[in-house]
């Protein structure tokens, strides 16, 4: 588990990450999305122990980075997959890393493998592709094989097969009971990988939830009836809110459709259509980190 607690980090004049109380559980995906520039970066390398924080804490299993007697073994990371010394072979930079951790040197082959080098194991890192560099990366996180597995933007820049491996090994990293808080800017690409998101803009926490409250919250339910403007002012002494569409339309927010249905049957309105819209995550991304954005495009 991570726990972040009133984590606050400022450069200068800028606050990169603002108070920020999140809980990242095990045997979930946590996507942590935001823009560029929200402060994801700058809170995974306060996590992990590679920037103080200005004030507040953030906790690996109740210690932070600095106590972990053995850190690989209680949290894996990839922040920058490149940072790699070009000279070694990616035996040598895992072999080292092992060393330093008292991590057995056999785990080595056997993260080479997980992240399907071992075929390339003997070859500079230095040389490598960037979806090469990405699943060394991942083998060095996974090295310590540990509960915990941070990884930043781990997509970018892959092509679709790299993708699809990154994917399909963070959810079952999380399937195995680990805790995964993985970082993007694409909503689309959580979408299809996290259970949970954390969502930041300029530092600060803007929603915290699984992943269907997302589209649930922003989620309008389109009805028509040819008692419309009755069912309107009744709807809205219900509750909703309630916009006017064309001819006998309602568009209704801040409530379900089952719930426009039933209140319909109580009070004998004729319903001639009912269904609920669904925004898309990336509708309801955007429209919760539009004041941000760091640079945007003007409106
Ligand atoms: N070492 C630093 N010195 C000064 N400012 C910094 C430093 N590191 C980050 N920042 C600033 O802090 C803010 C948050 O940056 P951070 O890299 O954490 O964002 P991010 O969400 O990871 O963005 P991206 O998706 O672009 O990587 C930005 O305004 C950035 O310019």
């Amino acid at each position: 588990m991570i726990q972040l607690n009133a984590l606050t980090k400022r450069y200068g004049d800028v606050v990169a990450v603002d108070d920020l109380t999140v809980t990242v559980r095990p045997g979930l995906v946590t996507g942590f999305l935001g823009p560029n520039g929200a402060g994801k970066t700058a809170t995974m390398r306060m996590i992990l122990g590679l920037d103080l924080p200005t004030s507040g804490s953030a906790t690996i299993d109740g210690r932070p980075h600095h106590e972990l007697p053995s850190p690989l073994r209680v949290i894996g990371s990839m922040l920058d997959a490149q940072a790699v010394h070009p000279q070694r072979t990616a035996y040598k930079h895992l072999l080292y890393l092992a060393q330093s951790n008292s991590i057995p040197a056999g785990r080595v082959a056997e993260v080479l493998d997980l992240a399907g080098l071992a075929d390339v194991a003997g070859r500079k890192a230095g040389g490598f592709s960037l979806g090469m560099s990405q699943r060394l990366g991942i083998a060095a996180a996974l090295l310590g094989d540990p509960p915990v597995v941070v990884l930043d933007e781990p997509v970018n820049g892959l092509d679709p097969e790299g993708v699809r491996w990154i994917r399909t090994l963070i959810r079952g990293l999380a399937a195995e009971g680990r805790t995964v808080l993985v970082s993007s800017h694409l909503m689309s690409e959580m979408a299809v990988t996290a259970d949970r998101l954390v969502v930041i803009g300029k530092g600060r926490l803007i929603a915290e939830a699984e992943i269907g409250e997302f589209t649930e919250t922003g989620s309008t339910v389109l009805v028509r009836t040819p008692e419309a403007a009755a069912f309107s002012r009744r709807l809205e002494l219900s509750g909703a809110h309630v916009q006017a569409g064309d001819d006998d339309e309602l568009l209704v927010t801040g409530m379900t459709a089952p719930d426009v249905g039933r209140l319909a049957a109580a009070e004998g309105v004729p319903l001639f259509e009912l269904t609920q819209r669904r925004v898309s995550l990336e509708d309801a991304f955007m429209e919760l980190t539009r004041d941000s954005v760091e640079y945007g495009a003007a409106r």
